[in-house]
């Protein structure tokens, strides 16, 4: 792991980032170490200024040892050190930590799977299958966790869900020197929107879906801005495999056309679907059991390169909902296309499980509880309308809330879903912020536009998973939405411990 300063400005020049750089007679020749927090930094660090920063942290980044700084200007704290100047630091990190870890990425099969919805649902499909094809050799980037290698602790908790550049490439780095071939990894629009993933490529790449989400404050000012954003997984990947009934297709499909050829895409969607009168695509799926805890799916190739994959029959998918088995045709094509036989992926699929989505609880005296991460209006009206279908007369609650000063669309959406389908529901906080919890669950109730829901607002979370379970009765279904095994809430800044709504409907049924 090292960097010198020849390498710094070849690559920095290749790239058109480079704006200049300061002429310090002491300036460095290489760099043992790279960080973008002065509390990381020790002696021959090349620090980034990036983001929210403040001068202060180039005080103490100077102060522990830092040598040299790469930022978009100047700074009087940083006299004395040496200066590279860029045009955008953010593309600069992320290039220079790809050299720095020395380019970990060349030595790896990588998936990225993009979508509004099932991204982390998909990657542990994936890794499931291929982590066992490849015999404990393909690494995990989800939002849930990352696996970087077979030692328990090279598996720990996600703070993002995709990691910064330098932490990306970091442990890209990690898991190449612990023997992984493969890297599962989910890729988050603010990934491309920040340059964590600039300069990356994917030998697949997953589009899921899209779906208004994650606009506003902090994140995208407008849909096409989100759009765009989530394209560039098509535009830097070798192969793309595209959920043909996703909203928005023709548009995403055009995009894929632009940056692929034909023989590179991988279309798939559900049988009968609109979709898959108009276009050829090259998998479609058939459901041919399905219930509260299970399905089955027939998967059929139309085209060629579908053919070569041989992949064709059915596949037993052990975690409910209907929009699973399009997250689950989605993995069995990359795991196909990443080596694992069918054989392999018939095997193993039915194993997954994801933490925290689709937990089916059974009570003894009230109703099932599900515990769900569906927090905007596509997920939630998924979730919901699955439920209905499979218990078309059973009463539907639900706990839910929504996230302070972010994806403000998501409180109508959650509103607007509730009306669509629910009976009850209990709005309480989910990571309110530096907002008022019940102000939120107030903002959802205005959009619940239907008289025959029964709305409570109750702030705190426990108590209101408690309320709805006592209030359901056998047979019926309760539904704790959006935290899934969320181990903290996010209040005024801080990450407060909350229990989990896991560990709460677990522990109710323990007192039962
Ligand atoms: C708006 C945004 O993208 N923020 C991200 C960004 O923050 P930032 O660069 O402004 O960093 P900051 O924490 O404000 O601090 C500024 C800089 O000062 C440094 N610093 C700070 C303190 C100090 O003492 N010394 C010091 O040097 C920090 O290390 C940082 O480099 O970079 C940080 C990592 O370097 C991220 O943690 C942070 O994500 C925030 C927490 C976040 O919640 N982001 C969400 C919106 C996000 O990215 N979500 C997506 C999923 C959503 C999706 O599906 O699209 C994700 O990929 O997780
Ligand atoms: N393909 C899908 N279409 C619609 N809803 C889905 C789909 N897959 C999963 N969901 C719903 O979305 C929730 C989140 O799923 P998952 O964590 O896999 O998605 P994600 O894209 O990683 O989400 P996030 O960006 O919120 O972390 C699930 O709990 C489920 O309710």
């Amino acid at each position: 792991m090292a960097l010198t300063m020849s390498q710094i400005m070849t690559l920095l020049s290749e790239h058109n980032l480079l704006i200049e750089k300061n002429n310090e007679p002491n300036e460095p020749t290489n760099f043992a170490h790279v960080t973008y927090d002065s509390r990381q930094v020790v002696p021959q660090t090349l620090f980034f200024c990036k983001g929210n920063f403040q001068a202060a942290y180039l005080t103490q980044a100077k102060n522990q040892g830092a040598t040299a700084y790469v930022a978009e200007h100047y700074y009087q704290e940083g006299t004395g050190l040496t200066a590279i100047i860029v045009s955008n630091v953010q593309q600069a990190m992320a290039l220079l930590g790809a050299a720095f870890y020395d380019f970990p990425q060349n030595k790896l099969f990588i998936t990225g799977i993009t979508g509004t919805k099932g991204k982390t649902t998909t990657a542990y499909f994936a890794h499931g299958i291929q982590n066992a094809q490849t015999e404990g050799k393909t690494a995990l980037f989800s939002t849930i966790d990352r696996i970087v290698g077979p030692k328990p602790e090279q598996q720990f908790k996600s703070n993002l869900t995709t990691p910064e550049s330098l932490d990306l490439f970091h442990d890209m780095a990690e898991a190449v020197a612990s023997g992984m071939t493969q890297l599962i990894m989910e890729v988050s629009s603010q990934a491309f929107k920040k340059n964590r993933v600039y300069g990356l490529k994917y030998d697949l790449g997953i589009f899921l879906n899209i779906s208004p989400d994650h606009i506003g404050r902090n994140e995208h000012p407008t849909f096409a801005d989100y759009l765009y954003c989530k394209e560039q997984l098509l535009r830097n990947s070798k192969n793309v495999i595209i959920n043909a009934e996703t909203d928005h297709f023709d548009e995403i499909y055009s995009a894929a056309q632009g940056f692929l050829p034909e023989e590179n895409i991988y279309l798939y969607a559900r049988e009968n679907s609109l979709i898959s009168f108009e276009t050829q695509v090259d998998f479609e799926f058939a459901e041919t059991r399905q219930d509260l805890s299970a399905s089955e799916i027939n998967v059929h190739s139309y085209s060629d390169k579908g053919e070569q994959l041989q992949l064709d029959g059915t596949y037993e998918i052990d975690i409910p909902g209907d929009y699973n088995q399009q997250n689950a045709l989605a993995a069995i094509i990359a795991a196909g296309m990443a080596g694992a036989s069918a054989t392999e992926i018939r095997q193993q699929l039915p194993a997954v499980r994801v933490p925290g989505r689709m937990e089916v609880f059974q009570t003894e005296h009230h109703g099932t509880v599900y515990v769900d991460y569906a927090h905007n209006y596509a997920s939630l009206k998924s979730l919901l309308s699955f439920l209905h279908q499979q218990e078309p007369d059973e009463k539907l609650l639900v706990v839910t809330g929504s996230a302070g000063d972010k994806g403000i669309s998501r409180r109508s959406g959650l509103g607007q879903a509730i009306g669509e389908v629910a009976d009850v529901a209990i709005l309480t906080a989910d990571d309110p912020a530096t907002e008022d919890p019940i102000a939120i669950a107030q903002e959802i109730a205005s959009h619940i536009n239907n008289d025959q829901v029964t709305v409570q607002i109750v702030a705190d979370r426990k108590t209101a998973i408690t309320q709805a379970v006592q209030l359901s009765q056998p047979g019926e279904i309760v539904v704790v939405a959006g935290k899934g095994r969320d181990a903290t809430q996010k209040i005024q800044g801080q990450d407060v411990p909350y229990e989990s709504d896991v560990k709460i409907v677990e522990d109710l049924l323990k007192e039962r």
